[in-house]
């Protein structure tokens, strides 16, 4: 794929966010989190920009010609290659927080699972877990920290929908799962996003462990 770069962005600042797409891709793959092209990553480049995988890549296998620019509203810019078919949730997280500048969506087994064992409640409630403090604003494991699971579909405007209508309800929201689908979680930069997911990961297991501990 060929990238031309608009003027006001240096190669250097793309092939930085290009190489921490590719680096955590490789990473989160290997621990079986993107099986089967599945999962998509995505970088804010600049105030009007960000790097996105392509879509349909194997996520454990990319190169920095697999990452792609695209405006806000998620169109390409300075190629023809094609973004993430969940392109709109990625812009969606960077136009509700400025402050936002990396987007992880992987599909583990734990996630899947946990958001198909949750999706009858419609949220999955994480209390008592001193890991709850690895996500940005969470200073105690007596917090509440509200994960919801929002039904999947193949058409991303319904979906971008129900997260609008969490956020204006004025609930906290550092991550969702969709039902059967995975788990979109987001940071400052590469590292919180990365022990924002890791945490998830832990904790949703964790509530799995529970849940058949005590069916048995
Ligand atoms: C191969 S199934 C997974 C896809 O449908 C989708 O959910 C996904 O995460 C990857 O899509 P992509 O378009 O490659 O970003
Ligand atoms: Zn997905």
């Amino acid at each position: 794929m060929s990238q031309t770069l608009p003027a006001a962005i240096p190669a250097s600042v793309f092939e930085r966010c290009a190489d921490a797409i590719v680096d955590a891709a490789r990473e989160l793959s290997a621990l079986g989190w993107t099986p089967a092209t599945s999962s998509n990553f995505s970088m804010r480049v600049d105030a009007g920009h960000a790097a996105i995988t392509v879509s349909g890549k194997h996520k454990g296998r990319l190169g920095r010609g697999d990452i792609m620019l695209i405006d806000p509203d998620g169109h390409p810019v300075g190629t023809d290659a094609r973004p993430s078919a969940e392109t709109a949730l990625h812009t969606q997280i960077y136009r509700r927080w400025p402050e936002v500048n990396v987007v992880l969506h992987t599909h583990s087994r734990v996630q899947s699972v946990a958001s198909r064992l949750f999706a009858a409640d419609g949220v999955m409630r994480l209390q008592g877990w001193e890991l709850q403090k690895a996500i940005a604003g969470y200073h105690s494991h007596e917090s509440v920290l509200e994960i919801p699971v929002f039904p999947n579909t193949q058409h991303m405007p319904e979906l971008v929908a129900r997260i609008d209508a969490w956020l204006d309800a004025g609930k906290p929201l550092a991550a969702y799962l969709i039902d059967g689908h995975g788990i979109y979680t987001w940071g400052h930069d590469m590292a919180e996003t990365r022990r924002h997911l890791e945490a998830l990961e832990f904790l949703l297991g964790c509530e799995l462990d529970l849940k058949r501990l005590r069916a048995s």
